[in-house]
This record gives structure tokens, sequence and C-alpha cells, in this order.
């Protein structure tokens, strides 16, 4: 099957209504504006002024690297103004201009917000957003030697969902396609904020562009349905929500070699369907008082990393479920009891299909995911590609496609490889893609082993009906 090629200009000329222009932006200078002004305006920013507020993208100011290059903090209007800059290797990739393009468009207090760019003849176009000086989410949750008690990880989870919420209820809609640990920045105040829009997609999953763009994400994070342009849906980035919710969960990354099955997903769907779900919590912070904040959180991931897209839940049910278990943690536990003996007196609705089991779909396809890799006869170069290395067992995510190419092509799975710097023209893969299943098995310090106890069963299929009316 082939997909249709497209060039990406004149797709982006089919899918904007407005007929928007970068060359139209007015150049501002020093007048930035608040981040949440609903009119707000973007600098261009003298390359110059870049390269001095960046002491030359000297070490000093380097913040760190991403697949796609370097981000170097910036203080510029003679240090009124702290910004972070964004400083591809290569001259201006389509990622770039996608990023800038987005967030011209959408702004909130949730996502780190562009201020301007830059443009260098050499260099192309550089990205100035919003500094974020209390490092990744990502770093808070694997690097931190005091991770997060339970009420800030709902908190922090909750302002992730409503950014998310956000760009879905945009008009036309954003699709980020990159949710991860890695893209989730804490800012001055301690919230958490979504950037990196280098992989979003603007408009309705029906525009020439969309249907047009290959898939990308993040291994670990990926939409396992998404395997071709038309199988995107704004629930592929609640799928990829999902998996960061068992990442504030479990304390675990999203893929990590010292358990098995490395996958997140397939290590804790079996587990919160047995209704075990205390094996599932950071074992670094004690588990949440109210067993029933624990139960709806994770009853909640289960629900975003279902197989079947369209029963996953929207952002606006997420948000609605995080907000009722923030309430849960922060009221008396009298109050938590009055509201569950009051919620167990309504009537359940059994349905036909059981949930549990569609989540449980995942996991198996994702044991036998597991299984394959010994007969990949490459492992090693997948897990390059993955950033893992023999000496570190965890996966470090890094994001995939856009700009890609098929690099290796074994038993049905394709393997992507970033070229977003090589800014390479995209070569649409021929066949139908596979999502790559390159992942080594090591052995496991700890099991995912599936609660045999039927009565824990029974309450979990309970929950899972519960929870479809959270909240
Ligand atoms: N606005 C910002 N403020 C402060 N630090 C930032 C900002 N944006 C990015 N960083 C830091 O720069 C590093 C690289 O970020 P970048 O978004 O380029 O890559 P990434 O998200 O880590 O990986 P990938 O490119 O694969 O998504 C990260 O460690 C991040 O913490």
């Amino acid at each position: 099957m082939g997909y249709l090629s497209c060039n990406a200009e004149s797709s982006i000329a089919t899918c904007d209504p407005y007929n928007w222009d970068l060359t139209r932006t007015r150049k501002l200078k020093h007048n930035s504006k608040k981040p949440n002004n609903k009119h707000f305006e973007i600098r261009e920013f003298d390359y110059s002024d870049l390269k001095s507020a960046t002491d030359s993208f000297s070490a000093e100011s380097f913040l760190g690297k991403g697949s796609h290059g370097s981000v170097y903090r910036a203080a510029l209007d003679g240090g009124k103004l702290v910004a972070a800059v964004k400083r591809t290797t290569t001259a201006t990739t389509p990622d770039t201009e996608n990023e800038i393009e987005i967030l011209s468009r959408v702004r909130s207090p949730r996502l780190v917000n562009l201020l301007g760019f830059g443009v260098d003849f050499n260099e192309g176009k550089l990205i100035v957003v919003e500094f974020m000086p209390n490092g990744s989410l990502y770093d808070l949750l694997h690097k931190s030697s005091k991770p997060p008690g339970w009420g800030r990880r709902v908190q922090l989870a909750l302002q992730v969902a409503r950014a998310v919420q956000h760009l879905h209820a945009s008009n036309p809609p954003v699709i980020h396609r990159d949710i991860k640990s890695s893209n989730v920045l804490i800012d001055g105040d301690g919230n958490a904020r979504l950037g990196d829009f280098g992989l979003a997609l603007r408009g309705h999953v029906e525009d020439v562009r969309v249907k047009c763009t290959p898939p990308a994400g993040t291994l670990g994070y990926l939409d396992p349905g998404y395997l071709a342009p038309g199988d995107l849906s704004a629930k592929s980035d609640v799928f990829s929500f999902g998996i960061l919710l068992l990442e504030f969960i479990s304390g675990r990354n999203a893929i990590d070699m010292n358990y098995s099955p490395p996958s997140v997903v397939d290590w804790a769907a079996p587990l919160i369907k047995g209704g075990d779900y205390a094996a599932i919590c950071d074992p670094r912070i004690p588990p949440p008082k109210d067993p029933l904040a624990m139960r709806r959180l994770a009853v909640l991931a289960a629900r975003c990393v279902r197989s079947t897209a369209e029963k996953r839940p929207e952002a606006s049910e997420i948000v609605d479920c995080l907000r009722s278990v923030k309430k849960i943690m922060s009221s008396p536990i009298w109050n938590h009891l009055r509201q569950r003996a009051i919620q167990l007196s309504k009537p359940i609705k059994y349905e036909p299909l059981d949930d549990a089991t569609e989540i449980l779909k995942t996991s198996r396809v994702g044991s036998r995911r597991n299984r394959k890799v010994s007969s990949v006869p490459s492992a090693d170069s997948s897990k390059e590609a993955m950033g893992s290395s023999d000496k570190d067992p965890v996966v470090r995510s890094k994001s995939v496609g856009s700009a890609v190419e098929i690099k290796t092509c074994t038993f049905n799975s394709i393997f992507f490889v970033n070229q977003r710097r090589a800014g390479l023209a995209v070569k649409m893969p021929t066949v139908r893609l596979s999502k790559s299943r390159s992942m080594g098995m090591l052995p496991s310090t700890r099991v995912a082993v599936r609660n045999p106890n039927a009565g824990e069963l029974e309450e979990s299929k309970l929950l899972l009906n519960l929870e479809r009316r959270c909240p």
C-alpha cells in the first residue's frame, strides 16, 4: 500500500483557512506581551541579539540537547527577559517551521509558549520560547533525590491534561503527537507546561496535511493503533498521556529493561486488571492514604491506553477525573468514605464488553512483541536508536518521525530514524507501518504477576464501570 506524498507548503495552504504566512508576522522589537494574552505578538529577534544573549551559545548557557538540536538560556532585553533558544544543528528543518507555526496559534499558561524567533543565513530559524527554570518532568520523576508526593503528582498530571484539553479544543484542533515526560517542563512556580511542538499537527483529521503526514512520536509513548496517517486522532495523544500517567503512578520509565515486560503499559495493564493497584505504585513514596484515589488514577490510566482509540476518554473527561482524584486526596478521610458510600449505592450498569479484557489486548500484543525480540538480528542497533546502551537499561525515549526514512525492516516492522537534523525530504513508506518491536529482554528484578484473586478481579471490573461515570 502506498501513501500519497504531498508538498508541505501546499498542504499548509490547503488546510490553513486563515492563509497565515510567517513573512507577514509583525516585526516587534522590545514589545513582549504576557504569555496568556489572547492577541499576542511574536517577536523577530536579531540573530546577533540571540547570540550575545546566549554568550555565543556557550556551554554555560547550554540547557540540554534533544533529537533535533540544542537549547540555550538567553538573557534578552538587557537581562529583563529570560528565554530559551532552540537551535537546530542544521539549517531550518520542517519541525522548526512547524513548531513556530503552531505555537504562534495556540497559547496557554499550561504550554511552553512561543516568544519569537530569529533567523540566520547559516543556521536558519531559531525558536525563542519561555524559559522553564525547573527542568523537565522526566528529571523530576526519575532523577530527583526526593521524588514528588501523590498530591503533587496529581496536580502536575492535571496541568498536563489541561494543556492537552486546550490543544484538542482549539479550532482547528492541535494534536501534539509527542506527549512524554521530557516534553513537560516545570516553570518558575513549579507548574507543569507542555512543550516541544516539533511534531504537532494543527488541523482536522480529514485535512490534507494531517492525512498526508506520516506517523511520528516517541517509542514507548506511541499509540500502537497509529500505524498510518489516517489512523491519527486526538486519541493518540490520549494514549501517550496514559503512558505518562502510568509513569506518574509507578515512577518507572515508559520503557525500562529492568522490568519484564519493559514497556510500562504491558507491565501495568495486567496488574490493574487484577486489581493489584499497590503493585504499580511508586515504591519510593508511601501509597496514597485513600485507596479510591489510587484506583481512580490506575483505572483512568488503563482507560487512556485502551487498544480501541474510540473507547479512550476525551481530554476533558481526563481533566474531570483528575480533578475528582485531587479532591479525594485533599479532603478528610471521613468525607472520602461518605462519597464512596454514595457512589457504591448507585446502581452499577454492567456492559457486555469486559473492559479489563480489552485493556489486556495491549498487554498480550506487547508480550508477543517482546518475545519476538530474540529473533531480531540487530538488537543493538535498535537499542541505540531508542537511546539505550548496555550500561543503561532505561531507554531514554527520543522522538521519531515527521521527516523519516525506513532504516530497518524486519518481520514487517519498520524502524524510523529521525531525519530532522539532516533536513531530508520526507520519504513516504511504501508498506503499511508497524511499530518497531525491536525491544530486548533482560533479566527482570520485578515481574508482572497477574493476581489470581477472583474477588479483586470482580472489584476491578466494577471499578472500571464505576469509573466510567467518574467524577
Ligand atoms: N523552554 C525551556 N526552558 C528550559 N529548558 C528547556 C526548555 N526547552 C527545552 N529545555 C531543555 O533542553 C533539553 C532539550 O530539549 P528538547 O525539547 O530539544 O529535547 P527533548 O524533549 O529532551 O528530546 P526530543 O527532542 O527527543 O523530544 C531538555 O533537557 C529540556 O529540559
